[in-house]
């Protein structure tokens, strides 16, 4: 239905129910091809905008009303008696009139509204399109850091799918110092981004900030390409098996099994969710075995698209495709001598499998346009969260790469197998949260303990981490209780998470914004989200809003 037969019908409805006139309302269109209007009077009305009425001898009066948007006639409102009650008609025409007029002007306000979201959609789609067809990774962001359209190809970079990022906040994409950097951009430039996963290291991007009345508005961030690690071994101090916390029967039995391994030079494969600890105990068994010295190279096979990741991985020659500007040496080559971590294995597609088991079985490479061979020595080191054996069974990952690299297999247990490493590594990071915030060292209630005992932890040590910082960032005491702790550890007491939310809010406004954004973080930061957020807070949408804008949210 057409919006006006919609408007049409919600008027006769909603306002002319009572009384005894009844509305039609016609376009430009529809009234020019009717045959039983005064087609010289119609164009009239759309010329000057005046409405009409018509009081012909021996018929009812019919009063005809523009509706405009923008001041230009757009359609027109027809009021006629009902059947039976046109004398009713005549002796109410004043009163008609006038509702006739609040009509046309509600009529014309919302088919503006109407029109402009539709312009906005179809912007919006324009934008959606350009995005999908370009092959760099991309996204535009809000000055006040919300995710407004995003590609592919940067969604794959982080992790994660475009529709989950879509409305999210940026702090899902990039790390808060990066976006911080951002914001102090008022010109398009270059500068050195990070990714929030941390996988991939630093990024190089073009950012060009969108004006709209002299006020950004948007940035736009399309990504050069990835920094790559020259010498990881030379920039950051890898993890060795000391740091790995924990005294569950299940953690001491993969430690165990990863030092005994860890000299020679056999490739590993690390199994485990997301967030349990493969890339620690990957550096680990670098640090300590005879390679050492040498570099850690690693690659997220999930987090680079698709067509950067060979070039990534084997390098390329001058002139190789287009924007190949330079050669440049790929990971493998850079690992020479040391060790690569391919982590996510399970997600390389199968053609750069077909390489990789090349390369295990020669021990040498050839760069992307060149067909001269390179030898390569390196351990690998594979990490994957995923079934590889269904994968095997559904042709999605070759068996024979998949028997050379799961020779020795190092499971990884998840965290809620081994809740007796919770307490010590909580604690762990307490300590090193408070230091790295300059904040004085914290002890954990006993009840708050216990919740976080309870709690299932889906995300790991990565999670737990997350948690540690929020409770150590929000707690002004000495003690941690169960106020200070998340809601998503709350998961299965929603009604005592109704209650600490509303006492938040009640609270002092650090608390209340970090609730918000936590609300926020869990249910998205999309309307539907913020609908469930501002629900769970017990206020409305406009109230949030408003919290929101206040809070400089
Ligand atoms: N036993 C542990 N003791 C101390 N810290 C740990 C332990 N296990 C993991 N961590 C820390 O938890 C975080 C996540 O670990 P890591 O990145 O190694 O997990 P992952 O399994 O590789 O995750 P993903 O599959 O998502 O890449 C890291 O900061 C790591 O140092």
């Amino acid at each position: 239905m057409s919006f006006y037969k919609k408007f049409e019908t919600y008027l006769n409805h909603e306002v002319f129910n009572d009384t005894p006139g009844i509305v039609e309302i016609k376009t430009r269109k529809e009234l020019l091809e009717a045959p039983d209007v005064d087609q010289q009077q119609m164009r009239e009305i759309f010329q000057t905008g005046m409405k009409s009425v018509i009081i012909a001898p021996g018929s009812a009066p019919t009063l005809n009303f523009p509706i405009k948007i923008r001041l230009k006639v757009e359609a027109v409102l027809l009021l006629s008696p009902k059947n039976n009650r046109e004398e009713e008609f005549a002796s109410k025409l004043g009163y008609l009139e006038k509702l006739a007029d609040l009509g046309c002007m509600w009529a014309g306000g919302s088919a503006e509204k109407e029109q402009v979201n539709k312009d906005y959609d179809l912007a919006r789609m324009k934008v959606k399109r350009v995005f999908s067809t370009l092959t760099q990774p991309l996204c535009l962001v809000s000055s006040t850091g919300v995710i407004q359209e995003i590609n592919d190809q940067l969604a794959s970079m982080a992790g994660k799918r475009r529709t989950i990022l879509l409305g999210e906040r940026i702090s899902q994409l990039l790390t808060p110092s990066s976006w911080e950097r951002i914001l102090g951009e008022t010109r398009k430039g270059e500068m050195q981004l990070r990714l929030h996963n941390h996988r991939e290291g630093d990024i190089l991007a073009t950012v060009q900030p969108i004006t709209y009345e002299r006020e950004i508005e948007s940035y736009l961030i399309i990504v050069k390409k990835l920094k790559t690690p020259k010498s990881e071994t030379k920039h950051r101090k890898l993890h060795t098996f000391a740091e790995i916390k924990g005294i569950s029967e299940l953690l001491r039995q993969a430690i165990h099994a990863a030092r005994r391994v860890a000299k020679g030079d056999a490739t590993i494969m690390l199994r485990g969710e997301s967030g349990t600890g493969k890339e620690l105990f990957a550096q680990s068994i670098h640090s300590e075995s005879e390679r050492k010295e040498k570099p850690f190279v690693t690659i997220n096979c999930a987090a680079i698209p698709k067509d950067l990741l060979e070039s990534e991985l084997f390098g390329h020659e001058k002139g190789a495709f287009t924007g190949a500007e330079k050669d440049k040496p790929g990971r493998f080559e850079i690992a020479n001598k040391g060790t690569i971590f391919l982590d996510e294995i399970g997600d390389m597609p199968l053609y750069l499998q077909a390489k990789i088991l090349r390369v295990i079985q020669e021990k040498t490479i050839e760069r992307i346009g060149s067909n001269k061979s390179i030898d390569i020595d390196v351990r690998i080191i594979t990490a994957t969260h995923q079934n590889l054996e269904s994968l095997v069974k559904e042709e999605k990952f070759r068996e024979d790469l998949y028997y050379r690299i799961s020779v020795i297999p190092i499971f990884i247990p998840p965290l809620r197998e081994r809740k007796e490493d919770l307490p010590i590594l909580i604690e762990h990071y307490m300590r090193e949260f408070s230091k790295v915030m300059k904040l004085p060292p914290k002890r954990l209630s006993e009840e708050a303990l216990h919740k976080l005992l309870d709690y299932h932890w889906p995300g790991n040590i990565r999670e737990m981490q997350n948690v540690v910082r929020h409770f150590v960032e929000l707690e002004i005491g000495e003690t941690v209780t169960l106020k200070s702790l998340p809601l998503l550890v709350f998961d299965k007491d929603e009604e005592f998470t109704l209650k600490r939310v509303a006492d938040a809010s009640r609270s002092s406004s650090k608390l209340e914004k970090s609730e918000i954004i936590h609300l926020l973080d869990r249910y998205g930061w999309h309307t539907e989200g913020k609908k469930k957020a501002a629900s769970v807070l017990g206020v409305s949408l406009a109230t949030l809003y408003r919290r929101m804008k206040k809070l400089h949210i």
